[in-house]
């Protein structure tokens, strides 16, 4: 979705992020990342199925029975899909953009995210809204990269707060643009079917760069268009 009011602005800067992939804090290398040639480089599959028969036999199950003989298998597979993004350079996503002379803000609203919480390894789900206002380059990028921007990220082990500021770092690093914003909305199983057992209960965090930090116009804005109901 595109809308207008948001074109470039003397004083107003492309935000220049350093090619380096720190946390968003500042505190040494980007945790979740297992793309920067440091970690493994594959999911590994015979070990996720030994841990999952391990952990069948831990909750007092026996793995042998016949509905269980290939629930390890199963899971390993699961896994595989549900951890993908651990393989996935946010950079290659980007990497393709192009110049269709658009210097205003462009939002995705309500893309489906599915993410797993680090803490307990189940699911936290709900919507992700992302909004960057091109650079001086003009240059964008495809508007299924920043669905896939977020997918890569949320298949993770991951908190609400870090997966929200690696989607938006990650269009500041490629695409320079003007500004980006950040809008996640997700309720978390943890707290949901165990723990303090509150169902509905949701948690919305943001990311905000560059003139959507500076300017409470442009934001509120943003912020409007992201609420307002089709
Ligand atoms: N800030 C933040 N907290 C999260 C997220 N996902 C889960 N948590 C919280 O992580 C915390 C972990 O707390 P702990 O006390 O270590 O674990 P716990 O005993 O299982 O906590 P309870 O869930 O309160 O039973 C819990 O408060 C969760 O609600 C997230 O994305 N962001
Ligand atoms: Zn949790």
């Amino acid at each position: 979705m595109t809308v207008t009011d948001h074109g470039s602005r003397p004083g107003h800067d492309t935000v220049h992020a350093g090619s380096e992939r720190t946390r968003p804090d500042g505190n040494g290398p980007d945790v979740t990342d297992a793309t920067d040639g440091t970690g493994p480089t594959a999911f590994d599959r015979p070990r996720a199925e030994a841990a999952v028969r391990e952990l069948l036999i831990a909750l007092g199950e026996d793995p042998g029975r016949d509905g269980l003989r290939d629930t390890p298998a199963r899971v390993a597979r699961a896994y595989e899909e549900m951890f993908a993004g651990l393989f996935v350079d946010p950079d290659e996503v980007l990497a393709t953009t192009f110049d269709v002379g658009h210097d205003e803000l462009v939002l995705v609203k309500d893309i489906p995210m599915y993410s797993t919480c680090e803490h307990h390894l189940v699911s936290f789900h709900g919507v992700a809204h992302v909004g960057y206002i091109p650079g001086e380059s003009g240059q964008v990028t495809g508007l299924s990269k920043l669905a896939r921007v977020v997918d890569l990220y949320a298949k993770r082990p991951q908190v609400q707060e870090r997966l929200t500021s690696q989607i938006a770092d990650a269009i500041v690093r490629r695409l320079e643009p003007r500004g980006v914003i950040v809008v996640i909305e997700a309720e978390h199983l943890c707290m949901a079917m165990r723990g303090i057992r509150k169902p509905g209960a949701t948690t919305t965090t943001s990311a905000v760069r560059g003139l959507f930090k500076t300017s409470a116009v442009s934001r509120g804005e943003a912020l409007d268009l992201i609420s307002r109901t089709k």
